[in-house]
């Protein structure tokens, strides 16, 4: 609850952008009015041109069900490595499915360059994942562990899947409305659900390695498909660049909601209306118990806690050709970017994440 009073503040108005992320209750798109989704999809159309990431709270997607997610990923993660790598996440950069181990991708902002991208894989993020997608996707087929493993898994991350889909769907019905177009035109342009839901570990680690940059959570990166839902535990640690002033500022959970941001690919389809913004996950809060149980320095050197993350991440359907909505046309009538398919721009960037 002490969170709340961080996040939650007067909507802004249009001479003031916000300098946190607001928080919409998303009921009111789900079970309200016209008039009351007509209300719900502007303000998520606002928090998108100004923040690029919004809270969604009372979302549909069942508490429980999260808080099942988030048991999972601990199952998966407290696994032998030796089980883990029965799942291996193939090498290269287009299949994303399976099991990475520590330090193996290194989420690179913008680098297509092969030996930069190198350099930057010197210093890997300390992190551990799972990536599992649609049943039906082959071009990315799933890769489980065999069942005896953690019988249950699967077919709970298949039904999950499936609710985070949902969502998805209605928030992009909420961003169609906000541009007056078809309701379902842009659920319409991701009618195959070719998603990507992710488990995240980042372990325990010495504070000290995280603030002096030798190791690092996640590096600062923008989402490269359209839209991304991210569930968090109660950790902390997500920053934010805020699009106007360039500084990070902290996105930590609140109870019950879901943070949603904008990925490059909606930057480009909507002309760059809704923000793709920056994001990185750095060293957690010091507690004030532990401030108050260790004292400053001790606290600051102390080892973090591990933190838990399940992003959510959607694309459009692969042959959708990605060019600038109608309504989002600069002032005369400029279009800022290249129309490509979906197909083409994904393939661009995940190649740069395990060239
Ligand atoms: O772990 C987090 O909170 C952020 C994860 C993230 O940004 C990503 O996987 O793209
Ligand atoms: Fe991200």
């Amino acid at each position: 609850m002490a969170y709340e009073t961080s996040v939650n503040e007067a909507p802004s108005s249009s001479m003031s952008a916000p300098k946190t992320v607001p928080v919409v209750d998303f009921s009111r798109f789900l079970h309200g009015s016209v008039a009351d989704k007509r209300a719900i999809a502007r303000e998520i159309d606002e928090a998108f041109r100004n923040v690029g990431f919004v809270y969604l709270q009372n979302h549909g997607v069942p508490q429980q069900k999260v808080d099942e997610c988030f048991e999972w990923s601990q199952r998966f993660f407290a696994l032998p490595e030796a089980v883990k790598k029965l799942a291996p996440h193939p090498p290269g950069g287009s299949h994303h499915r399976g099991y990475s181990g520590l330090g193996v991708e290194k989420v690179t902002q913008n680098v297509f360059d092969s030996n930069e991208v190198e350099a930057l894989r010197q210093m890997p993020d300390f992190k551990e994942s799972f990536e599992s997608g649609n049943v039906h996707d082959q071009m990315q087929p799933n890769i489980w562990l065999p069942d005896e493993e953690l019988p249950g898994f699967r077919q709970f991350m298949e039904a999950f899947f499936l609710d985070c889909a949902g969502l998805i769907h209605t928030i992009l019905h909420a961003l169609a409305i906000s541009l007056s177009l078809p309701p379902s035109q842009l659920s319409d342009a991701h009618s195959q659900s070719l998603f990507q839901l992710r488990l995240l570990h980042y372990p325990s680690i010495p504070s000290s390695l995280l603030h002096s940059g030798e190791k690092s959570r996640i590096g600062a990166h923008s989402d490269f498909g359209t839209l991304t839902l991210l569930f968090q535990d109660d950790v902390g640690g997500l920053e934010i660049q805020h699009p106007q002033t360039e500084e990070f500022i902290a996105a930590p959970p609140i109870p019950g909601g879901v943070l949603v941001n904008i990925g490059d690919l909606m930057m480009r389809w909507s002309n760059g209306r809704w923000r793709s913004t920056v994001h990185r996950v750095v060293a957690p809060p010091v507690s004030k118990v532990e401030r108050e149980e260790l004292g400053d320095e001790e606290a600051e050197t102390e080892m973090c806690r591990p933190r838990y993350s399940i992003p959510f991440f959607a694309t459009a359907d692969p042959e959708t050709v990605i060019e600038c909505l109608p309504g989002c046309e600069g002032p005369d009538g400029k279009k800022e970017f290249e129309a490509m398919t979906a197909l083409e721009y994904v393939q661009m960037r995940m190649a740069a994440l395990y060239a």
